[in-house]
């Protein structure tokens, strides 16, 4: 599905959170949205996953503003997995993953051995099939992770929008959760700080004081006069000399 971003705005307080957000995000690309703290990543992934409805400019889902879909619409194509996704307590972990199936039983489809291998598959996609049984509250903080990724999985979605997925996540996981979001035959949208794991997206889009700044291919974005003005960081760019990729090297604050 297409996911379209037109002049959007948000505001709170009289304070200007987002401001003329225009982006386009073809079916089936991974978009990496990448820029300093503060600078509007998470109030534009709530604005496209119609959490939040914008104060100017509409979010399109293949031409439908989302603003005129029900949620339960949006949600049977549209999963978010937010940075700090809190989870009520004494509630399993399959539990929890089964909720991403919620958008789509009624008392005319309700829950069937489909559901079931859907949110197995989606358990053991994040790897995380062996903790099943446990309790939501004796997780830690990656495990957390994982299990609302599976969640979002489980939803089987056709626009995915992941806040920061790899936080909290050790190395091996972080890989292979990238890995997996890659592979996906859906269009992504990915808000990330590990610049070098930004590089890996089909395009990358610089969010700088609730404006996209930039928006493209990740060499031609992420140059080192960017990562200056931007990210306030001296760096330079070396060849990897095992298979050729660009990775940046960051030497200072400014
Ligand atoms: N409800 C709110 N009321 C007031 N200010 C808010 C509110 N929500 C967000 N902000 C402010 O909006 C700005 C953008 O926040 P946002 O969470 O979108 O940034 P971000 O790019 O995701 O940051 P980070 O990289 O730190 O996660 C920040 O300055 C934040 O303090």
């Amino acid at each position: 599905m297409k996911l379209t971003a037109e002049q959007l705005g948000w505001s709170v307080h009289g304070r200007t959170l987002l401001k003329d957000v225009c982006l386009n995000v073809s079916p089936g690309q991974t978009f990496g949205l990448i820029g300093p703290n503060g600078s509007g990543k998470t109030t534009l992934l709530r604005l496209l996953a119609g959490l939040n409805k914008p104060k100017k400019g509409h979010v399109r889902i293949d031409g439908q503003p989302i603003a005129k879909m029900r949620q339960r619409h949006i949600a049977q194509s549209v999963a978010l997995v937010e940075q700090q996704a809190e989870t009520t307590d004494r509630i399993h972990v399959r539990q929890v993953v089964a909720l991403g199936r919620t958008p789509f039983l009624s008392a005319l489809r309700p829950w069937s051995t489909r559901d079931d291998a859907i949110v197995d598959q989606a358990l053991s996609d994040v790897d995380m099939a062996h903790m099943a049984d446990r309790l939501w509250h004796t997780l830690s903080g990656g495990e957390r992770q994982r299990v609302h990724i599976a969640r979002a999985l489980a939803q089987q979605p056709k626009i995915l929008l992941l806040d920061e997925p790899t936080n909290h996540l050790d190395i091996r996981h972080q890989l292979s959760i990238l890995e997996l979001v890659r592979q996906l035959p859906i269009t992504v949208v990915i808000s990330l700080h590990d610049l070098n794991q930004a590089m890996e997206c089909d395009r990358i889009g610089v969010m700088d004081g609730g404006r996209l700044i930039a928006s493209g291919q990740p060499h031609d974005v992420l140059t080192t006069e960017r990562l200056e003005e931007t990210f306030g960081v001296y760096a330079h760019v070396l060849d990897d000399p095992i298979d050729g990729k660009r990775i940046m090297r960051f030497r200072s604050a400014v």
